[in-house]
């Protein structure tokens, strides 16, 4: 993929000056790329209104944005996104309800390598969580290594609420920042936690008031890295994660029929478009 690279000041920080690489070969420019050339550190942005829900092209455009800063030796990456109220709403539930077959076995399978590249990533990762964060935003935060969010949103894993069964993938990243019966209770509530619920709970590191705010406290934990080598630091961050991403690695096929078999049933079907009926409806009321 080729990036455009042109210097500019940026929304995040001010005046500080910024590379902005944005992605030429993605059509929808639905992710922008900022480097700070003091820092080294890349501000990677979801960029799809309203709600940053993920579907097949926002999920490929995670991935690849992730392999190709890893492949520039990227020093730390910030996940956040555009929008002033949504980090991410989540899996698209369209990419899931009355699906081509052919394309929802596409979709997981890039959802599975997405978490792969996400969650294994060789470079240090925080999220700025500046808006909500359910279901696969929250999957895509704790995928991270820090968060920080702003006050007022919520996050967590509500899929039981709506009838789903959250698979291995979606629960191993939650499950690795939370005490065990706290991450069970939770999914099995299908609970959103607010901000200040979050960071007493453990699921996320920081609040932050203001989005420059939240920048500054991740760019603060990537520099913690500074005086660490980067080969020894990711290679013991693999030590921490290798049997969680080996495990999906064996385990990719099933977990993609799994998928494909539940998300097809009738039940799970009549569930998927009466909740997207109500988020529809939701405003009307
Ligand atoms: C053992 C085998 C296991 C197999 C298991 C298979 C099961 C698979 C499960 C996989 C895990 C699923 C993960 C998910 O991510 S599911 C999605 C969960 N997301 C949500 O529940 C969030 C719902 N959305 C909201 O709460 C709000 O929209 C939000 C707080 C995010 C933003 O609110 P806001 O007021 O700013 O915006 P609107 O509500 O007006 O939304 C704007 C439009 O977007 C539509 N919308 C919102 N969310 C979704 C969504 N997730 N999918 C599709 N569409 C969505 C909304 O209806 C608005 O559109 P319209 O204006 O056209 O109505």
């Amino acid at each position: 993929m080729f990036f455009q690279i042109t210097k500019a000041a940026t929304p995040l920080t001010g005046c500080r000056r910024q590379l902005i690489l944005r992605s030429l070969s993605s059509s929808t420019n639905n992710i922008q790329i900022e480097v700070d050339n003091k820092t080294g550190f890349a501000t990677v942005s979801m960029n799809r209104p309203p709600v940053n829900l993920l579907n097949l092209e926002l999920i490929n455009s995670l991935t690849r944005s992730m392999k190709e800063m890893e492949q520039n030796k990227s020093r730390g990456i910030i996940l956040t996104s555009t929008s002033n109220s949504v980090f991410s709403g989540g899996l698209d539930i369209k990419e899931l309800y009355r699906p081509d077959v052919q394309r929802l076995r596409e979709f997981w399978t890039a959802f599975q390598d997405m978490w792969l590249a996400w969650y294994g990533s060789a470079v240090p990762t925080a999220a700025l969580i500046n808006g909500h964060s359910p279901a696969g935003g929250c999957v895509l935060a704790t995928c991270c290594e820090y968060r920080v969010m702003l006050p007022k949103f919520t996050i967590g894993l509500n899929e039981a609420k709506f009838g789903l069964v959250p698979p291995p993938v979606v629960r191993i990243s939650f499950k690795n920042v939370l005490p065990l019966r706290i991450a069970e209770l939770a999914l099995c509530q299908g609970k959103l936690f607010t901000s200040n619920d979050a960071l007493n709970i453990g699921l996320i590191d920081e609040l932050a008031k203001t989005k420059e705010e939240g920048y500054e406290k991740c760019v603060k934990f990537l520099q913690t890295f500074r005086k660490v080598d980067p080969v020894a630091r990711s290679l013991t961050k693999q030590q921490f994660r290798g049997k969680d991403l080996d495990d999906l690695r064996k385990g990719k096929q099933k977990d993609l029929n799994d998928f494909v078999e539940h998300v097809t049933q009738d039940d799970i079907q009549m569930r998927l478009g009466l909740y997207l009926e109500q988020l529809h409806n939701r405003k009307k009321k």
